[in-house]
């Protein structure tokens, strides 16, 4: 990745995407204490005002922090610690793990969102390693680093832990829309999950260029956490303004992705995020991304729709989706993405 003065273009954004104007951690988004569910009493009943709380954010929101989650701070420190050493390594060392043609898991340094180039390098675990192969014919294997030592068992803790609290989440996620807690695990008992490990270089012109630009998370929910740098930007749904999510130690930052809006005929919304860059310091994040069995197809749930309220989209096969997008993204095309609105119904 460059780090020369000279601009490069494939990193620079439209005009109307430069990000200019910023709220920095005013009206920021809610903070949730999951404290209620590590009770004594856990497994027994989940507080109403947790579960309220819960679909407050996720309807007003599409974000929220949690605190007191359930996961040691010092598996979040092992986690960060060994991901700084691994993105220190030299190019040559990272590239040993680099995805190929074949494996689209591993380290990575030129992804593009919507066809700009995303200023940052990463790698992708997923959770589950399937017996077989994909769709397509792939292995989907994790390429695992020898160095640092303990990535390997540090992130495949990392990985249990954080699947344990994602299904937590998706059982409140379930409560809050009027569902019985189980009722999304269904469609979890494969899953596609990944962890992607990402480093955002310092940036000679962050007034151009994005870590990532504008998105929304595919998938049904993401558990993000983000190191003491900052950058992460939301578009606040009730004017519309970029707010940079202030980083609290020892969190997670959770959105709803498309899945849950579909699911939800709209109740909640995936809203649009990116990661502002800075020239002075490094980012580093580890996103979970919560994702389904492949062959799971989407489509709001029967309990949520009826004569009055009918359902909003046409159903989708999250295999073939994921598998559309992340093609789009590895490469600069003039294609637009694939995105669920173009299933939405008029
Ligand atoms: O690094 C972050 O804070 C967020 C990254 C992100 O939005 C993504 O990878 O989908
Ligand atoms: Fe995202």
């Amino acid at each position: 990745m460059g780090h020369q003065v000279e601009v490069d273009q494939a990193f620079v954004q439209a005009p109307e995407h430069r990000p200019k104007t910023v709220i920095s951690e005013a009206g920021g988004i809610p903070l949730i204490d999951l404290s209620p569910l590590f009770s004594d009493s856990a497994g027994a009943v989940v507080p109403v005002t947790l579960v309220q709380q819960v679909e407050a954010a996720s309807r007003d929101w599409g974000f929220f922090q949690v605190i007191n989650h359930g996961i040691p701070p010092e598996l979040l420190k092992a986690a960060e610690t060994t991901e700084r050493e691994f993105f220190a390594l030299s190019e040559e060392e990272k590239k040993k793990v680099r995805r190929d043609e074949v494996n689209p898991l591993g380290y990575y340094e030129s992804e593009h969102t919507k066809n700009v180039r995303d200023w940052k390098e990463v790698i992708d675990l997923v959770l589950h390693e399937p017996s077989e192969v994909d769709v397509r014919g792939l292995e989907l294997k994790n390429k695992w680093p020898q160095v640092p030592p303990g990535f390997r068992e540090t992130f495949e803790e990392y990985g249990k832990s954080l699947e344990k609290l994602a299904f937590r989440l998706l059982e409140l996620i379930a409560l809050s829309l009027n569902l019985p807690a189980k009722r999304l695990n269904v469609f979890f008992e494969e899953q596609t999950t990944f962890i992607r490990l990402n480093h955002y270089p310092p940036c000679p012109y962050p007034d151009l260029a994005l870590g990532v630009g504008r998105h929304k998370d595919a998938g049904a929910l993401t558990v993000l956490y983000q190191d003491s740098t900052g950058g992460l930007d939301v578009k606040r749904k009730s004017d519309g303004n970029w707010v940079r999510v202030k980083p609290i130690p020892n969190s997670f930052i959770i959105n709803v992705g498309d899945i849950i809006q579909v699911w939800s005929n709209d109740k909640y919304e995936s809203v649009e995020h990116r990661v502002s860059l800075n020239s002075a310091r490094d980012r580093f994040s580890i996103p979970f991304f919560f994702y389904p069995a492949s062959h799971t197809n989407v489509k709001p749930l029967e309990e949520l729709v009826d004569e009055k309220n009918p359902a909003r989209y046409d159903e989708y096969n999250w295999g073939e989706f994921f598998k559309t997008r992340k093609d789009s993204n590895y490469k600069k095309s003039e294609a637009e993405n694939i995105q669920i609105t173009h299933f939405k119904r008029v």
